[in-house]
Protein backbone atom coordinates (compact mmCIF):
# COMPACT_ATOMS: atom_id res chain seq x y z
CA UNK A 1 0.00 0.00 0.00
CA UNK A 2 0.93 3.34 -0.29
CA UNK A 3 4.08 4.74 1.61
CA UNK A 4 3.88 8.47 2.79
CA UNK A 5 6.57 10.57 2.40
CA UNK A 6 7.20 11.23 6.39
CA UNK A 7 7.68 7.54 6.77
CA UNK A 8 9.74 7.03 3.71
CA UNK A 9 11.91 9.50 5.32
CA UNK A 10 12.22 7.78 8.78
CA UNK A 11 12.82 4.47 7.06
CA UNK A 12 15.74 5.96 5.47
CA UNK A 13 17.02 7.84 8.92
CA UNK A 14 16.94 4.33 10.69
CA UNK A 15 18.44 2.61 7.77
CA UNK A 16 21.28 4.78 7.57
CA UNK A 17 21.75 5.24 11.12
CA UNK A 18 21.89 1.43 10.91
CA UNK A 19 24.39 1.63 8.36
CA UNK A 20 26.37 4.45 11.44
CA UNK A 21 25.83 7.56 9.53
CA UNK A 22 27.41 10.15 11.25
CA UNK A 23 27.29 14.30 11.59
CA UNK A 24 30.97 14.04 10.61
CA UNK A 25 30.21 12.03 7.67
CA UNK A 26 29.61 12.63 4.12
CA UNK A 27 26.39 10.73 1.87
CA UNK A 28 26.38 11.21 -1.79
CA UNK A 29 22.81 10.22 -3.04
CA UNK A 30 23.77 8.38 -6.76
CA UNK A 31 20.61 9.05 -9.03
CA UNK A 32 19.68 8.56 -12.60
CA UNK A 33 16.57 10.25 -14.56
CA UNK A 34 14.95 6.60 -14.00
CA UNK A 35 15.55 6.85 -9.79
CA UNK A 36 12.43 6.79 -8.06
CA UNK A 37 12.60 10.37 -7.14
CA UNK A 38 10.43 10.00 -3.90
CA UNK A 39 13.08 7.76 -2.67
CA UNK A 40 15.94 10.57 -3.81
CA UNK A 41 14.36 13.06 -1.67
CA UNK A 42 13.50 11.19 1.07
CA UNK A 43 17.17 9.88 0.97
CA UNK A 44 18.36 13.20 0.85
CA UNK A 45 16.64 14.43 3.72
CA UNK A 46 17.10 11.63 6.11
CA UNK A 47 20.96 12.36 5.72
CA UNK A 48 20.45 15.65 6.24
CA UNK A 49 18.83 14.97 9.37
CA UNK A 50 21.33 12.52 10.55
CA UNK A 51 23.73 15.89 10.17
CA UNK A 52 25.76 14.42 7.61
CA UNK A 53 27.67 16.60 4.44
CA UNK A 54 24.76 15.20 1.67
CA UNK A 55 25.63 15.50 -2.04
CA UNK A 56 23.73 14.50 -5.32
CA UNK A 57 25.81 12.91 -8.12
CA UNK A 58 23.75 12.19 -11.28
CA UNK A 59 24.73 10.14 -13.97
CA UNK A 60 22.61 9.76 -17.60
CA UNK A 61 21.26 6.23 -18.19
CA UNK A 62 23.26 3.81 -20.63
CA UNK A 63 21.16 1.30 -22.79
CA UNK A 64 23.22 -1.11 -24.14
CA UNK A 65 22.27 -2.23 -27.47
CA UNK A 66 20.74 -5.95 -26.49
CA UNK A 67 19.28 -5.33 -22.99
CA UNK A 68 15.88 -6.10 -22.81
CA UNK A 69 13.55 -5.45 -20.24
CA UNK A 70 13.65 -2.80 -17.36
CA UNK A 71 15.14 -4.94 -14.82
CA UNK A 72 18.58 -3.56 -14.13
CA UNK A 73 19.66 -7.02 -12.82
CA UNK A 74 19.39 -8.64 -16.16
CA UNK A 75 22.28 -7.00 -17.83
CA UNK A 76 25.64 -6.82 -15.75
CA UNK A 77 28.53 -5.37 -16.74
CA UNK A 78 29.18 -1.62 -17.94
CA UNK A 79 26.91 1.04 -15.96
CA UNK A 80 26.43 4.42 -16.44
CA UNK A 81 29.56 4.70 -13.96
CA UNK A 82 31.59 3.03 -16.62
CA UNK A 83 34.60 5.47 -17.87
CA UNK A 84 33.33 8.55 -15.84
CA UNK A 85 36.25 9.20 -13.63
CA UNK A 86 35.00 12.13 -12.68
CA UNK A 87 32.27 10.86 -10.97
CA UNK A 88 33.82 8.25 -9.61
CA UNK A 89 35.84 10.29 -7.78
CA UNK A 90 33.03 12.07 -6.57
CA UNK A 91 31.70 9.10 -5.54
CA UNK A 92 35.06 7.77 -4.30
CA UNK A 93 35.06 10.61 -1.63
CA UNK A 94 31.82 10.19 -0.35
CA UNK A 95 31.75 7.53 3.04
CA UNK A 96 28.38 6.39 2.47
CA UNK A 97 26.80 6.00 -1.30
CA UNK A 98 22.53 5.41 -1.54
CA UNK A 99 22.94 3.88 -5.18
CA UNK A 100 18.98 4.46 -6.06
CA UNK A 101 20.04 3.80 -9.99
CA UNK A 102 22.14 0.20 -9.86
CA UNK A 103 25.42 -0.25 -10.08
CA UNK A 104 25.19 -3.90 -9.70
CA UNK A 105 28.06 -5.62 -8.88
CA UNK A 106 30.26 -3.48 -11.71
CA UNK A 107 34.01 -3.20 -11.65
CA UNK A 108 33.48 0.27 -10.55
CA UNK A 109 31.24 -0.58 -7.62
CA UNK A 110 34.29 -2.72 -6.30
CA UNK A 111 36.78 -0.10 -6.93
CA UNK A 112 35.05 2.16 -5.53
CA UNK A 113 34.32 -0.20 -2.04
CA UNK A 114 37.99 -0.86 -1.86
CA UNK A 115 38.57 3.03 -1.16
CA UNK A 116 36.61 2.09 2.34
CA UNK A 117 33.32 4.35 0.93
CA UNK A 118 29.76 2.04 1.80
CA UNK A 119 27.19 1.45 -0.56
CA UNK A 120 23.39 0.83 -0.16
CA UNK A 121 21.45 0.06 -2.80
CA UNK A 122 17.81 0.97 -2.39
CA UNK A 123 15.90 0.68 -5.82
CA UNK A 124 12.57 -1.33 -4.51
CA UNK A 125 9.00 -0.14 -4.46
CA UNK A 126 8.17 1.96 -1.08
CA UNK A 127 5.64 -0.25 0.15
CA UNK A 128 8.54 -3.14 0.17
CA UNK A 129 11.55 -1.07 1.65
CA UNK A 130 8.76 -0.46 4.51
CA UNK A 131 7.42 -4.31 5.23
CA UNK A 132 11.36 -5.21 4.59
CA UNK A 133 12.49 -2.28 6.83
CA UNK A 134 16.24 -4.00 7.76
CA UNK A 135 16.99 -4.96 11.79
CA UNK A 136 19.91 -6.03 13.79
CA UNK A 137 17.76 -9.56 14.17
CA UNK A 138 18.19 -9.73 10.35
CA UNK A 139 22.10 -9.02 10.88
CA UNK A 140 22.91 -11.44 13.35
CA UNK A 141 20.50 -14.43 11.13
CA UNK A 142 22.75 -14.22 8.60
CA UNK A 143 26.02 -12.99 9.87
CA UNK A 144 25.14 -16.52 12.08
CA UNK A 145 24.87 -18.67 8.74
CA UNK A 146 27.71 -17.02 7.45
CA UNK A 147 30.03 -18.58 9.70
CA UNK A 148 28.74 -21.54 8.67
CA UNK A 149 28.92 -20.84 4.57
CA UNK A 150 32.22 -19.48 5.00
CA UNK A 151 34.06 -22.58 6.40
CA UNK A 152 32.19 -24.92 4.14
CA UNK A 153 34.42 -27.11 1.47
CA UNK A 154 31.06 -28.56 -0.10
CA UNK A 155 27.12 -27.84 -0.55
CA UNK A 156 24.37 -30.97 -1.60
CA UNK A 157 21.02 -29.50 -2.85
CA UNK A 158 18.56 -31.79 -3.64
CA UNK A 159 14.83 -31.83 -3.54
CA UNK A 160 11.74 -33.73 -4.01
CA UNK A 161 11.10 -32.47 -7.83
CA UNK A 162 14.43 -34.22 -8.42
CA UNK A 163 16.86 -31.72 -8.20
CA UNK A 164 20.70 -33.03 -7.39
CA UNK A 165 23.15 -30.79 -7.50
CA UNK A 166 26.93 -30.59 -5.78
CA UNK A 167 29.71 -28.00 -5.91
CA UNK A 168 33.25 -27.72 -3.86
CA UNK A 169 33.34 -23.90 -2.19
CA UNK A 170 36.19 -22.10 -0.82
CA UNK A 171 37.66 -20.43 -3.37
CA UNK A 172 35.35 -17.39 -3.47
CA UNK A 173 34.29 -15.59 -0.88
CA UNK A 174 30.39 -15.59 1.01
CA UNK A 175 28.64 -12.18 0.58
CA UNK A 176 25.79 -11.38 3.14
CA UNK A 177 23.37 -8.90 2.65
CA UNK A 178 20.91 -7.86 5.49
CA UNK A 179 20.20 -4.59 4.34
CA UNK A 180 22.03 -2.01 5.72
CA UNK A 181 26.07 -1.26 4.59
CA UNK A 182 27.70 -0.65 8.62
CA UNK A 183 31.40 -1.27 7.78
CA UNK A 184 33.81 0.37 5.64
CA UNK A 185 33.84 -0.77 2.20
CA UNK A 186 30.49 -3.06 2.55
CA UNK A 187 27.96 -2.99 -0.36
CA UNK A 188 24.37 -4.18 1.00
CA UNK A 189 21.19 -3.93 -0.16
CA UNK A 190 17.90 -2.17 0.83
CA UNK A 191 15.61 -4.71 1.28
CA UNK A 192 17.41 -8.22 1.72
CA UNK A 193 18.28 -11.32 4.10
CA UNK A 194 20.23 -13.80 2.59
CA UNK A 195 23.85 -14.94 2.12
CA UNK A 196 25.46 -16.58 -1.23
CA UNK A 197 29.09 -17.77 -2.53
CA UNK A 198 29.82 -18.83 -5.87
CA UNK A 199 31.08 -22.31 -7.15
CA UNK A 200 34.89 -23.59 -7.04
CA UNK A 201 35.25 -23.07 -10.80
CA UNK A 202 34.21 -26.51 -12.96
CA UNK A 203 33.21 -27.43 -9.48
CA UNK A 204 29.15 -27.62 -10.24
CA UNK A 205 27.87 -30.91 -11.40
CA UNK A 206 24.46 -32.41 -11.18
CA UNK A 207 20.77 -31.59 -11.88
CA UNK A 208 18.58 -28.85 -10.58
CA UNK A 209 14.70 -29.03 -11.57
CA UNK A 210 13.24 -26.05 -11.50
CA UNK A 211 9.77 -26.71 -9.90
CA UNK A 212 6.19 -25.54 -10.61
CA UNK A 213 5.78 -22.19 -8.68
CA UNK A 214 9.69 -21.44 -8.32
CA UNK A 215 11.06 -18.08 -10.47
CA UNK A 216 13.26 -17.15 -13.12
CA UNK A 217 14.60 -13.46 -12.65
CA UNK A 218 14.44 -11.01 -14.33
CA UNK A 219 11.36 -12.27 -16.51
CA UNK A 220 9.38 -12.41 -13.28
CA UNK A 221 7.48 -15.52 -13.70
CA UNK A 222 6.49 -18.48 -11.63
CA UNK A 223 7.28 -21.87 -13.69
CA UNK A 224 3.75 -23.79 -14.41
CA UNK A 225 5.56 -26.59 -15.80
CA UNK A 226 8.98 -27.54 -14.59
CA UNK A 227 12.13 -27.19 -16.11
CA UNK A 228 15.64 -29.44 -16.27
CA UNK A 229 19.18 -28.18 -15.74
CA UNK A 230 21.77 -30.38 -16.19
CA UNK A 231 25.37 -28.75 -15.13
CA UNK A 232 28.79 -30.38 -16.31
CA UNK A 233 31.84 -28.80 -14.99
CA UNK A 234 29.92 -25.35 -13.79
CA UNK A 235 28.01 -24.64 -16.60
CA UNK A 236 24.52 -25.77 -17.73
CA UNK A 237 24.96 -27.63 -20.60
CA UNK A 238 21.40 -29.05 -21.15
CA UNK A 239 17.76 -27.55 -20.58
CA UNK A 240 14.91 -29.64 -21.37
CA UNK A 241 10.80 -29.46 -20.39
CA UNK A 242 7.99 -27.97 -22.46
CA UNK A 243 7.19 -24.17 -22.85
CA UNK A 244 9.23 -22.43 -19.89
CA UNK A 245 12.29 -24.38 -21.14
CA UNK A 246 12.25 -22.86 -24.48
CA UNK A 247 11.16 -19.96 -23.56
CA UNK A 248 14.59 -19.77 -20.69
CA UNK A 249 16.86 -21.70 -23.60
CA UNK A 250 15.70 -19.00 -26.26
CA UNK A 251 16.30 -16.35 -24.06
CA UNK A 252 19.98 -17.43 -22.78
CA UNK A 253 21.26 -18.23 -26.12
CA UNK A 254 20.22 -14.65 -27.72
CA UNK A 255 23.26 -13.55 -25.98
CA UNK A 256 24.98 -15.77 -28.34
CA UNK A 257 27.55 -16.01 -25.33
CA UNK A 258 28.49 -19.53 -23.57
CA UNK A 259 29.87 -18.09 -20.26
CA UNK A 260 25.85 -17.12 -19.76
CA UNK A 261 25.55 -21.03 -19.19
CA UNK A 262 28.15 -20.27 -16.39
CA UNK A 263 26.79 -20.93 -12.72
CA UNK A 264 27.00 -17.81 -10.51
CA UNK A 265 26.45 -16.65 -7.15
CA UNK A 266 24.22 -19.99 -4.88
CA UNK A 267 22.88 -19.90 -1.40
CA UNK A 268 19.76 -19.37 0.57
CA UNK A 269 17.35 -16.56 1.85
CA UNK A 270 16.89 -15.57 5.13
CA UNK A 271 14.00 -13.08 5.87
CA UNK A 272 10.88 -14.40 7.05
CA UNK A 273 9.18 -10.63 6.06
CA UNK A 274 9.99 -11.57 2.09
CA UNK A 275 7.28 -13.40 0.85
CA UNK A 276 6.98 -15.91 -2.26
CA UNK A 277 3.85 -14.50 -3.37
CA UNK A 278 4.68 -10.98 -3.37
CA UNK A 279 5.94 -11.19 -7.41
CA UNK A 280 2.51 -12.05 -8.06
CA UNK A 281 1.13 -8.68 -6.50
CA UNK A 282 4.22 -5.90 -8.15
CA UNK A 283 3.78 -4.70 -11.66
CA UNK A 284 7.21 -6.22 -13.52
CA UNK A 285 8.65 -2.59 -13.83
CA UNK A 286 8.06 -2.31 -10.30
CA UNK A 287 11.44 -3.45 -9.04
CA UNK A 288 13.70 -6.13 -9.07
CA UNK A 289 11.51 -8.18 -6.49
CA UNK A 290 14.01 -9.25 -3.93
CA UNK A 291 11.01 -10.84 -1.75
CA UNK A 292 11.71 -14.06 -4.41
CA UNK A 293 15.35 -13.79 -3.84
CA UNK A 294 15.26 -13.14 0.48
CA UNK A 295 12.11 -15.33 1.14
CA UNK A 296 13.06 -17.45 4.34
CA UNK A 297 14.57 -21.22 3.18
CA UNK A 298 14.61 -20.59 -0.75
CA UNK A 299 17.53 -21.76 -2.56
CA UNK A 300 19.04 -19.26 -4.41
CA UNK A 301 20.93 -20.31 -7.64
CA UNK A 302 22.13 -17.65 -10.30
CA UNK A 303 23.91 -17.85 -13.97
CA UNK A 304 26.29 -15.71 -15.71
CA UNK A 305 28.62 -12.83 -14.48
CA UNK A 306 31.21 -13.51 -11.43
CA UNK A 307 33.46 -10.70 -11.99
CA UNK A 308 32.91 -8.94 -8.66
CA UNK A 309 34.34 -11.93 -7.25
CA UNK A 310 37.61 -11.34 -9.46
CA UNK A 311 36.12 -14.28 -11.98
CA UNK A 312 36.64 -14.37 -15.66
CA UNK A 313 32.86 -14.38 -16.60
CA UNK A 314 32.39 -10.88 -17.64
CA UNK A 315 28.92 -11.85 -19.42
CA UNK A 316 26.17 -9.57 -19.15
CA UNK A 317 23.46 -12.13 -18.69
CA UNK A 318 22.16 -12.28 -15.46
CA UNK A 319 19.44 -14.73 -14.14
CA UNK A 320 18.37 -15.29 -10.50
CA UNK A 321 16.47 -18.58 -9.92
CA UNK A 322 15.25 -19.31 -6.44
CA UNK A 323 13.78 -22.56 -5.93
CA UNK A 324 11.10 -23.71 -2.93
CA UNK A 325 11.29 -26.74 -0.98
CA UNK A 326 15.18 -27.79 -1.31
CA UNK A 327 17.27 -29.02 1.19
CA UNK A 328 20.85 -27.87 1.08
CA UNK A 329 23.58 -29.66 2.57
CA UNK A 330 26.79 -28.26 3.93
CA UNK A 331 30.12 -30.52 3.99
CA UNK A 332 27.82 -33.56 4.02
CA UNK A 333 26.86 -33.22 7.48
CA UNK A 334 25.89 -29.70 8.21
CA UNK A 335 22.05 -29.03 6.52
CA UNK A 336 20.86 -25.34 6.78
CA UNK A 337 17.50 -25.84 4.78
CA UNK A 338 15.28 -28.92 5.22
CA UNK A 339 12.85 -29.15 2.28
CA UNK A 340 12.89 -25.55 2.47
CA UNK A 341 12.89 -24.71 6.43
CA UNK A 342 16.03 -23.12 7.22
CA UNK A 343 17.16 -25.45 10.31
CA UNK A 344 20.48 -23.69 10.98
CA UNK A 345 21.82 -22.42 12.91
CA UNK A 346 18.44 -22.28 14.86
CA UNK A 347 17.75 -18.86 15.12
CA UNK A 348 13.98 -17.67 15.53
CA UNK A 349 12.85 -16.29 12.50
CA UNK A 350 10.36 -13.22 13.63
O1 LIG B 1 20.61 -7.89 -3.96
C1 LIG B 1 20.90 -8.53 -4.99
C2 LIG B 1 20.22 -8.33 -6.18
C3 LIG B 1 20.56 -9.05 -7.27
C4 LIG B 1 21.57 -9.98 -7.18
O2 LIG B 1 21.91 -10.67 -8.25
C5 LIG B 1 22.23 -10.16 -6.01
N1 LIG B 1 21.89 -9.45 -4.91
FE1 LIG C 1 22.11 -12.45 -8.80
Amino acid sequence: MPVSDNQLVEMFEHVLTLSKVTSSESVAILKSHYSNPRIVDAAFNAAQRLGAKVYGVELPALNPPKAMGNDMTAYCGDTPLTGNKAAQTALEAADLIVDTMMLLHSPEQEQILKTGTRILLAVEPPEVLARILPTLEDKRRVVAAEKVLKTAKKMRVTSAAGSDFTMALGDYPTVTEYGFADEPGRWDHWPSGFLFSWPNEESANGKLVIDIGDILLPFKTYCRESITLTIKDGFITDITGGFEAEYLRDYMAYFNDPEVYGISHVGWGLQPRAQWTAMGLHDKNDGMCMDARAFNGNFLFSTGPNTEVGGTRKTPCHMDIPLRNCTITLDDEIVVVNAGEVVFPNTPSE
